[in-house]
């Protein structure tokens, strides 16, 4: 137990007066780690609450679990919360599989024992073939980022702390600790069922590599500890940069400039768009894996100027030449017309507003964002309408006409934009004015008269 000394030692100063509570199941590992806390109990000055819950998945047999748990307790003189859950029928309920109800259930328990006692720290009895079996699962599986760190020593955990001081040990270690002192756990019969998934690594692969290197463990470990800290590095700087590429961010939607992106170096790249979708997410769904990551960067990268994907939980990622729309919001673009009056302020539906108003003396203004008529020449009334199939524009200082649709392209607007661009539409059907994209030849005139002027700027 060399090693859970080593971690009491890094941890004093969260362990030293504190409240732990200790998940126990009342099999080998989590008694070992409560009979180990035990040891310290005095020296530490640890106030310790052995926590239980009987998932009453195997009738009376799982509550004997519950019952041994209490006794094991009641001799040793710990205080013990137990609870029993019918989490079949919760997994029933919530349409989830009876190993996500079982831990949802836990997790939930846990929370509710440490706010009774007032803990700051859960500890829990994983340990290092639970990390070799967490990792390996992880990598096959597609997993991303700090998940394939595998399972953390130390984490936050609502107010409090979550620790796992045996991950450097081998499950072997853990059941001579408790023949040796003669803890006589329970053993759960489901920790053999080859259908679990884990089940079938723990049987199959761990044998074949405790074979090649008895220490394997300690190995994962290691590789987990180093993985997290060069994850935790590479978070740090990757937010740092996305921030120079982030155009917009809002709750259900993120905007980036992928130009900005594409420059940045593919280990940030991909954390950057696990950056985002940590972000858009409130939990990320299990489906989501290093195949959509690969998928969006080639989507970023090649050249042609648009395209989208489906991501899971309805997130769609829609690339439009320079931008990368991140929403979950599949915005119905309602086609719009409304009559400008003069003067009046117009708001547009694409956050935009259109102000009219009549000018004497004027000259021509530069600029997109500034539309002039002469009063005299303008046929009303004044429309302002999104795109038809076919708009045509007579094009300021250009012979003929060029589609609407045209321009849109050539100015590279974001497909998403286009529906709710507004158009400038005169009485007889002309278009005036695409705002901020091109005026029409019936733009102008100087002199005394009455001159209608039309701006256009963000609301
Ligand atoms: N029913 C439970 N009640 C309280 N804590 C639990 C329960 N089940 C698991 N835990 C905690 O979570 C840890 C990891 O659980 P996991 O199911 O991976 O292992 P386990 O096979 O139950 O371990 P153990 O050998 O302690 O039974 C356990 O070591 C224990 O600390």
């Amino acid at each position: 137990m060399e090693k859970f000394h080593l971690f009491v030692n890094k941890h004093e100063s969260l362990l030293r007066y504190s409240v732990v509570v200790v998940g126990v199941s009342g099999g080998p590992d989590s008694l070992a780690l409560l009979h180990q806390f035990l040891k310290i109990r005095k020296k530490l000055q640890l106030t310790i609450i052995a926590a239980h819950l009987d998932h009453m998945f195997r009738g009376k047999q799982s509550e004997s679990e519950m019952i041994f748990v209490q006794q094991f307790c009641e001799r040793h003189d710990i205080s013990c919360e137990t609870k029993q859950i019918h989490v079949a029928a919760y997994a029933d309920k919530f349409n989830l599989s009876t190993q996500a109800a079982a831990r949802t259930c836990r997790y939930d328990f846990f929370k509710e024992i440490m706010v009774k006692h007032n803990a700051g720290v859960l500890a829990l009895g994983h340990h290092g073939d639970d990390q070799v079996e967490t990792i390996l699962m992880r990598l096959v599986r597609g997993s991303i980022g700090s998940a394939l760190a595998g399972i953390p020593a130390k984490r936050k955990f609502d107010t409090g702390t979550i620790i796992r001081p045996f991950l450097s040990l081998s499950k072997d270690q853990l059941l001579d600790y408790c023949h040796v002192h003669n803890l006589n756990p329970r053993f759960d019969p489901s920790n053999e069922k080859l259908d679990y998934t884990r089940n079938r690594f723990r049987k199959r692969v761990l044998p074949f590599l405790k074979e090649e290197n008895p220490l394997v463990h300690a190995r994962f470990q290691y590789f987990s500890e180093t993985t997290l800290e060069d994850e935790m590095y590479l978070q740090e700087l990757t937010k740092e940069k996305m921030n120079t590429v982030l155009k917009r961010k809002e709750k259900q939607e993120v905007e980036i400039d992928t130009e900005l992106f594409c420059d940045l170096p593919l280990p940030l790249q991909r954390r950057g768009i696990q950056l985002i979708l940590n972000y858009l997410y409130e939990n990320i769904p299990s489906s989501l894996s290093s195949i959509h990551i690969e998928g969006l960067q080639t989507l970023l990268s090649r050249e042609h100027p648009s395209g989208s994907l489906d991501y899971p939980g309805g997130l769609k990622v829609i690339k439009s030449y320079q931008l990368c729309l991140f929403t979950f919001e599949h915005k119905q673009f309602e086609p719009y017309c409304y009559t400008l009056e003069i003067p009046s302020m117009l708001n547009l539906p694409n956050g935009y507003i259109i102000k009219s108003d009549i000018e004497k003396n004027i000259h021509e203004k530069n600029g997109n964002h500034t539309f002039i008529i002469n009063r005299s020449f303008l046929t009303g009334p004044l429309l302002i309408r999104t795109r038809k199939p076919g708009d045509k524009i007579k094009v300021k200082g250009m012979n003929g006409t060029k589609k609407v649709k045209d321009i849109f392209i050539d100015e590279k607007v974001p497909l998403h934009s286009r529906s709710l661009w507004p158009i400038v539409e005169d009485g007889n059907g002309n278009i005036l004015w695409i705002p901020s994209l091109k005026k029409s030849i019936f733009e102008g005139g100087e002199g005394e008269d009455d001159y209608v002027v039309l701006h256009y700027k963000k609301h």
